[in-house]
């Protein structure tokens, strides 16, 4: 995996010591805030303070009780926090911005600590009150009662900062302004999830005033979401506000029913390997003739035992927007939710949706964008980006091309659409939604794009655009020198990762210093947008032109 430039990792670690990992896992967002809402005595930056004099004379202790005040988000939406007349940083989950606490000093390590929030003193900027009742205890929204406003400024400043600091873009360049777009936020701010996975288990989380309840039995039972920072502890939860709500209509059945000591169902047990149910994952698409929502519901079970599930599957077939229920059966010890086997429990195997006037066939496991709604913004940019003619002349080469949904967005405007993907099932996806869709000027290819050599670019005419969608880790050294030497002459960028970004911008642009490479690439533009409000992810489209 190509990491970040040593000298960039040098900055960034000298005034924000909590980004030393970023070598090894690269999955950073930046530490962020904000310059209207900082009050003017504490405008330098808790990194900054990390670094000066007072920082070195206070040293927390593990379990110490501090009163602390948050300042920054960082990442995995962490607040970044301070003790009063100190400047040592300590990072606090569900601590936001302005917000006074008590904290527990729960990990020290090195020049930073990590808190667990005891009770807050006075709430943060931009406080409002978070609708869902678990927003608290779950770890999926990590800052929902921070105003949606506050979130968008933070996630803005945080690729803002990485562009400079890691891209090595300065902001004193007149065109900087022009270059870095404004956050596209997203209208929909609840209920935009077309896919949820909750799990079943055998031990629920309680909060710590109701630890001392003791709960016998399928009591202990929960289906919900992971509490964060166990593998093994269920959070219980009725219903989700991101997902839609017939969705919510079909968790609340099953949470009803499954318990039924007259079903005998029994959660997997993480520890013992006991156990039937896993998984519920719940999809959302919808019914091309009535625009209405159509959904897949998955069990994702230890074994095959259709019987057991029989009393759920017929009380969830009466909700009237269900088509699909299905059995993936995973006999491992692992805990994904894909299974070996796959079964048609009730209608059809697959639900639609549409994307830019496409229609895509999901399965129980193909990857499809999670939030459609913004999918349909994002990919309206990546087209504009691509700056396609329309005249069916121009070769896409389109990189973790995944289920094609991108590729096959671009090719009514391409004369051909060349995809790269490592999942042979996202392949017969891609492959199969061309045929669906009448499309027959693609061609999607399985391939690993970190293993690449000389050759790979001699199975395809020189694109004119090439779009690179990678996941996290951003692209594989392999891949940057591959895309210098083949110097197409626009490169659309489109990232969940804005750390891994600003490497990669860096590189396409300003060569790789250390291997004696030079950059080829103009940034024209980076534009956020919003795809997962309420969480710390930033989704980037930049759009790089050949000098
Ligand atoms: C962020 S997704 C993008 C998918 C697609 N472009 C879309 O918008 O739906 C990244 C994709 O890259 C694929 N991928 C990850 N590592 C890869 C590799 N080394 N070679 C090729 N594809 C890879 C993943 O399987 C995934 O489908």
């Amino acid at each position: 995996m190509a990491s970040i430039p040593s000298h960039a990792l040098r900055h960034l670690t000298l005034t924000r010591p909590w980004l030393r990992k970023i070598r090894c896992t690269t999955s950073l967002a930046f530490s962020s805030q904000d310059p209207h809402q900082i009050p003017p005595q504490n405008t330098d930056t808790a990194a900054k303070n990390a670094n000066d004099s007072k920082s070195q004379a206070f040293f927390p202790k593990k379990n110490q009780i501090l009163e602390l005040e948050c300042e920054s988000l960082a990442f995995k939406g962490k607040g970044v926090c301070k003790v009063a007349d100190s400047g040592f940083v300590l990072l606090c989950d569900n601590a936001l911005p302005g917000e006074r606490f008590i904290g527990r000093v729960s990990r020290k390590k090195g020049s930073y600590a990590e808190v667990t929030k005891l009770k807050t003193l006075s709430p943060h900027w931009d406080f409002v009150d978070a609708p869902c009742e678990y927003a608290s205890y779950c770890g999926g929204c990590k800052t929902q009662n921070l105003s949606y406003e506050a979130q968008l400024r933070a996630k803005e400043k945080q690729v803002r900062e990485l562009v400079i600091h890691v891209g090595k873009f300065s902001d004193k360049n007149p065109d900087f302004s022009h270059i870095m777009k404004p956050i596209v936020p997203c209208d929909i701010q609840f209920h935009y999830r077309n896919k949820m996975e909750f799990s079943f288990g055998s031990q629920k989380w309680l909060p710590k005033e109701l630890l001392h309840e003791k709960l016998d039995g399928n009591e202990n039972y929960a289906l919900g979401l992971h509490a964060p920072g166990f593998f093994d502890k269920i959070l219980n939860v009725d219903k989700c506000l991101l997902q839609s709500e017939p969705a919510n209509k079909i968790l609340a059945t099953v949470q009803d029913n499954w318990k039924d000591p007259e079903l005998g169902l029994s959660p997997y047990n993480v520890h013992s390997h006991a156990g039937f149910l896993k998984h519920l994952v719940l999809r959302t698409g919808r019914d091309m003739k009535t625009g209405l929502p159509e959904l897949m519901v998955n069990f994702v079970t230890s074994s095959y035992k259709p019987e057991m599930l029989k009393p759920l599957v017929e009380k969830i077939s009466t909700i009237p927007e269900v088509v699909s229920i299905m059995n993936n059966v995973n006999t491992s010890i692992g805990n994904t939710s894909v299974g070996e086997e796959e079964y048609t429990l009730y209608g059809k195997s697959t639900i639609t949706e549409s994307l830019r006037g496409l229609t895509f066939q999901i399965s129980a496991n193909s990857f499809f964008q999670t939030n459609t709604h913004q999918a349909e913004v994002l990919y309206k940019l990546i087209e504009d980006c691509s700056g396609l003619r329309g005249d069916a002349s121009e070769i896409v080469l389109d990189l973790f091309c995944g289920t094609g949904t991108i590729g096959l967005t671009l090719a009514k405007k391409a004369k051909h659409v060349y995809g790269y993907e490592v999942v042979p099932q996202a392949v017969a996806d891609a492959n199969k939604n061309a045929k669906l869709n009448g499309i027959n000027n693609t061609t999607f290819v399985q391939g690993d794009l970190n293993k690449i050599d000389e050759n790979f670019g001699k199975h395809f005419p020189k694109p004119d655009i090439v779009i690179s969608d990678p996941n996290r880790p951003g692209m594989h050294m392999k891949l940057i020198k591959f895309l210098l030497k083949l110097k197409a002459p626009k490169i659309v960028y489109v990232s969940c990762n804005p750390a891994t970004c600003a490497r990669d911008i860096d590189y396409l642009c300003h060569g790789v210093v250390e291997q004696n490479i030079k950059g080829c690439y103009k940034l024209k533009s980076i534009q956020p947008v919003d795809m997962f409000p309420h969480t710390p992810h930033i989704e980037c489209v930049c759009l790089l032109e050949l000098c």
